[in-house]
């Protein structure tokens, strides 16, 4: 999916809602483990439940990965039952030596055929570089996470360059690719940096975890990180997947993705 396709997504639904399909089989209903396949029923559940409301579905592929190979047959299913109007991101946070990078490019964007890929920058630009110049496909790099240990890297101050460590990361890898094929991870817990992320990269897609279970703040981060065409998705997993542990997960779910939804689009009217 382009630029111009996932634009027109977030219009028509009035949506910028990522939906974590980060499914633990641990937490899923009781009755849904009779059935062969727990994790895909569920997963189906959910789409079917939420595919109105979000442009975007972002499984975190530690969840299928913990399950071996089934887990993987899983994942396939799972993406191959998201709508096409619909973007597929794989969180699955990868970047080594170039030639394995090229690797993990392929086995998303050629057998998994993803959308996008969360992409570590720590490995510099021939770890990064593989998953540039897919037709339609995104690198997503971790510039400023959502969680504590962010800190430990992260913000420290380069003295050379006299920018911090993820300001430089985002600086540089706007030099390799256009936002075209290139987004940013960007914790909504950092509503705070926001606004000078949005002045850094005035152009990129932001993708946006940390809303809900995390407590980050959906407003705060639309008023902040909004481009002129919205410029960000923002995630929820937990608190949509597992809002209700009950026969009724799907429709709670629905009514969590919904209640996001709306303020989303309340957002968009207010701060466009
Ligand atoms: O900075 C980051 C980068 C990735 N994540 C991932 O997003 C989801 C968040 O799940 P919630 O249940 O909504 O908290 C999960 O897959 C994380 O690995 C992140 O949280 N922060």
């Amino acid at each position: 999916m382009n630029r111009q396709q996932l634009a027109e997504q977030i219009r028509k639904k009035q949506s910028y809602l990522c939906v974590g399909l980060d499914t633990d089989i641990t937490k899923i209903p009781a009755h849904l483990l009779s059935e062969p396949n727990p994790v895909l029923t569920f997963n189906r559940a959910i789409m079917e439940a939420t595919a109105d409301l979000c442009v975007a579905y972002k499984p975190n592929t530690a969840f299928y990965e913990s399950l071996g190979s089934e887990g993987w047959q899983t994942l396939e299913q799972t993406l191959a039952a998201v709508p096409q109007d619909i973007l597929t991101i794989a969180d699955a946070k990868r970047g080594d030596i170039g030639n394995t990078s090229a690797m993990y490019a392929r086995a998303f964007f050629e057998q998994m055929n993803v959308d996008a890929v969360t992409v570590a920058p720590y490995m510099g630009a021939d770890s990064v570089k593989p998953f540039l110049g897919f037709r339609d496909k995104w690198a997503i790099v971790l510039a400023l996470t959502s969680n504590a240990g962010s800190a430990d890297f992260q913000t420290l101050n380069l003295e050379k360059e006299q920018t911090r460590l993820y300001e430089t990361v985002i600086q540089k890898c706007m030099l390799w690719a256009s936002a075209d094929e290139l987004m940013f991870v960007v914790g909504a817990t950092q509503a705070a940096q926001i606004a000078h992320i949005r002045s850094l990269a005035p152009d990129y897609f932001f993708l946006v975890p940390g809303v809900g279970a995390q407590g980050g703040d959906l407003e705060e981060v639309s008023r902040l990180g909004f481009n002129q065409s919205v410029g960000l998705l923002v995630n929820a997993s937990r608190s949509i997947l597992y809002a209700s542990s009950g026969k009724d997960f799907a429709e709670k779910a629905r009514a969590e993705a919904k209640r996001l939804q709306q303020q989303m689009q309340d957002c968009l009217e207010k701060y466009l």
